[in-house]
């Protein structure tokens, strides 16, 4: 049975004084539960404060992005080491938001995926595709390509400890959740596309995530899908009680 992992991704969301008091308040009351993950994917500049507010317990940090480079000549970029140095376990990889705007593309994810695991770090790894390629019926090819070029050369040691966010474009903040059926039929493609890559023995440990307008009112049905062992989640995961009402939800 894989565990279940709830990831909380703020974006480009709250101060320091907010991010503090919603860990505060998570911590105290995130369940203790063996089955259920729970991560919280923070603005650079408060990672350092919230890895020491989460030592020894539960909660884990990540962050949103990294540059694959260890140091160097990147103004603005944070490098892995920098993060695994802080105390971060977890980083956002190839999300939506960043292949649009930021130029990310399945080969700088592939990049990073290779840099977070040689510096410790787990990758989350999104994938998920456009209205207009879903109308089109090219989500499954889409997907497998971007599952294949992401994770392409890694062991199946490291893509057995990837996490795999399915984010559909269509979806992210816009309310309309996929159906917990086309959610899953598009899970079940991912890990598919794993197994053929890798091995069905690492494909089964591979926990994918679904991301997109989960919010504590649909997680349920999400997780009961066959497929789906956690959300990736924006919104929602912006007030505590919110989030520890998503977290509770993957104890199930
Ligand atoms: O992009 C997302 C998480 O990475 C999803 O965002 P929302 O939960 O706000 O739709």
């Amino acid at each position: 049975m894989r565990n279940k992992v709830i990831a909380g991704n703020w974006k480009m969301n709250k101060i320091l004084a907010e991010a503090n008091q919603f860990t505060d308040d998570v911590v105290k009351k995130v369940p203790s539960n063996d089955n259920v993950e729970s991560i919280i994917c923070a603005p650079f500049p408060f990672l350092s404060s919230l890895v020491e507010k989460t030592k020894g317990t539960k909660v884990k940090i990540g962050a949103q992005n990294m540059h694959f480079e260890e140091k160097g000549a990147f103004t603005g970029e944070v490098s892995p080491v920098m993060l695994k140095d802080l105390g971060v376990t977890h980083v956002v990889i190839g999300h939506s938001e960043r292949r649009e705007h930021f130029a990310e593309t399945d080969e700088t994810v592939n990049k990073k995926a290779h840099a977070a695991f040689k510096h410790g770090l787990t990758p989350i790894v999104c994938v998920g595709e456009t209205l207009e390629q879903r109308e089109a019926n090219e989500t499954m090819k889409h997907i497998e390509k971007q599952v294949r070029k992401g994770l392409e050369g890694l062991s199946e040691e490291q893509v057995a400890s990837t996490i795999v966010a399915y984010e559909p474009i269509w979806a992210i903040g816009t309310g309309k959740t996929a159906s917990s059926e086309d959610a899953n039929e598009v899970c079940t493609h991912i890990r598919n596309v794993i197994k053929d890559a890798a091995s069905e023995d690492t494909a089964e440990k591979v926990v994918i995530q679904y991301g997109g307008s989960v919010k504590p009112a649909n997680i349920d049905e999400l997780l009961t899908q066959s497929d789906i062992d956690g959300a990736l989640v924006g919104g929602a995961s912006l007030e505590a009680e919110s989030f520890l009402a998503l977290v509770e939800a993957g104890t199930k």
